[in-house]
């Protein structure tokens, strides 16, 4: 009986894609390398902010001083922008609530760097409290690692087979598989169906309704 859902952050619950975009977009062009449209983003984000910077830089991230230049002005530029444009998803926050009146907890697990999660939550869900937000922690490997999720579960109070895992990207499949948790896509996100079935995905939710309904065959 499943008595927690963790959720992947970005692409999942929270549209963050313009921010992460313009914050990096700022970096490369401070260092004369070529801004990358938004809809790239969509498949730079996921494996954490290094890769998110590598994967934008192209070739030019082999050039390790000028990967920490862009490095340090895209963290100074994020950290004053990452919600300007960040946003819940549709029907989110109504889930949330849903799932809170039926006493199942409720976590975060992100990639992004620890200390963004918490002040993103707080604008896209100011009414919800999660049981434990987490974002990349250095004592831990990022996903599709299992490491974190099975710590942030323990420090729940909850077993593996008690979880129910969530994300938009087949890192989060991985990640769910890795640490043997049941598991659902959302079609909404970064990467879309397709990604998410072929790294098997039992099920896609196309709204966080259907994901809901989902979910509660498990409670
Ligand atoms: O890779 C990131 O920085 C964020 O990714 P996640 O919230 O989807 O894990």
């Amino acid at each position: 009986m499943v008595k927690m859902v963790v959720f992947d952050l970005d692409g999942t619950l929270i549209n963050s894609l313009t921010d992460l975009a313009i914050s990096v977009n700022y970096g490369l062009k401070l260092n004369r390398l070529e801004e990358k449209p938004v809809e790239n983003y969509k498949t730079y984000v996921g494996n954490g902010r290094e890769m998110l910077i590598r994967r934008a830089m192209g070739d030019a991230w082999t050039d390790h001083e000028l990967f920490e230049k862009v490095k340090a002005d895209y963290d100074r530029h994020y950290a004053v922008h990452c919600n300007d444009h960040t946003a819940a998803y549709d029907g989110c926050a109504e889930m949330l609530e849903k799932l809170a009146q039926k006493g199942i907890k409720t976590g975060v697990l992100s990639n992004k760097p620890d200390e963004f999660v918490d002040k993103m939550l707080k604008k896209a869900f100011p009414n919800h409290k999660f049981t434990q937000a987490w974002g990349q922690k250095p004592q831990y490997k990022t996903k599709p690692e299992p490491d974190a999720l099975l710590a942030l579960l323990n420090m729940s109070g909850v077993t593996p087979e008690e979880c129910f895992y969530v994300g938009d990207s087949d890192v989060d499949v991985f990640t769910a598989n890795n640490a043997g948790i049941k598991m659902a896509g959302v079609s909404w996100g970064f990467r879309g169906k397709n990604e998410l079935m072929n790294a098997g995905a039992p099920f896609v939710a196309d709204t966080a309704e259907e994901l809901f309904d989902y979910i509660c065959k498990f409670i």
